[in-house]
């Protein structure tokens, strides 16, 4: 048996009307029990749409993630949601440190971390993002910034069952463009390294995702890289026959 078993991940972003919950349903569908056998399947929906996926989903092998969480359970924080919401409303993990979130709302290392071990406080399994932007990758610092932001973004105590790391290029979200296999297996690598010398067996244990532009097209390839146990996908989990393609490259 493999030690960590792959998971083929969905990121919809601020994308999906309740009209889309049809297309997650054939996600749902598509999940039979080969694929089941072989790979687990997550989608983080928007808020909006977490109950009806979580419904949609009931009974299937299917999980159902978050996108982003406060790391206070309750409180005075409009427009946030609480790792707690997200566990109550079905979730089973919730992504944090997404570099759009990074980015767009200016979050930090130790305010990821914080997210995290609401996470875990929640029950849920935190999906830790980390990854370089262009201008860092061609000063040659795409290591060293990955790793920063793994030692500031996981807590202490993270294991492989409460903890999944996705290493995400920001100038491959979206893009089309993706780093050379080589490169991903350095990165990958290089985390792999960091998370056994910060949690022994346990760090062996944790999932490490690739995500940034994968689709069915380069999925084959991409999942085979040594250290990468799956993929984090956005566009590509909007439509159930591409996300079901990638999936389907691990049968
Ligand atoms: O950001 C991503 C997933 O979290 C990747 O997005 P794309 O697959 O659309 O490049």
């Amino acid at each position: 048996m493999k030690l960590r078993r792959p998971l083929v991940a969905g990121n919809w972003k601020m994308n999906g009307l309740k009209a889309s919950v049809a297309e997650f349903t054939r996600i749902v569908e598509g999940c039979d029990g080969p694929l089941a056998a072989e790979v687990d399947l997550m989608v983080c929906p928007p808020a909006t749409l977490l109950s009806a996926f979580v419904a949609a989903a009931a009974g299937s092998d299917v999980a159902i993630g978050g996108q982003d969480c406060h790391a206070k359970p309750c409180g005075a924080h409009t427009g946030d949601i609480a790792a707690e919401m997200l566990a109550d409303a079905g979730a089973r993990a919730v992504i944090v440190g997404h570099s759009e979130r990074r980015c767009d709302h200016g979050e930090t290392d130790a305010q990821v971390r914080a997210k995290a071990e609401a996470a875990r406080r929640a029950g849920l399994v935190a999906i830790v993002c980390v990854g370089e932007t262009r201008a860092e990758r061609e000063a040659g610092q795409a290591l060293d910034i990955v790793r920063g932001q793994l030692a500031g973004s996981v807590p202490d105590g993270a294991t492989g069952a409460g903890l999944i790391v996705a290493y995400e290029p920001v100038w491959a979200i979206g893009t089309g463009l993706t780093p050379t296999n080589e490169d991903i297996a350095e990165v990958h690598a290089a985390l792999r390294a960091a998370l056994n010398a910060r949690f022994g067996s346990e760090g062996e244990a944790i999932r490490l995702l690739y995500g940034g532009s994968v689709k069915a097209e380069n999925a084959g390839e991409i999942l085979a890289v040594p250290d990468v146990d799956g993929a984090l996908c956005g566009g590509a989990s909007l439509k159930a026959e591409a996300f079901l393609a990638i999936a389907r490259s691990y049968l």
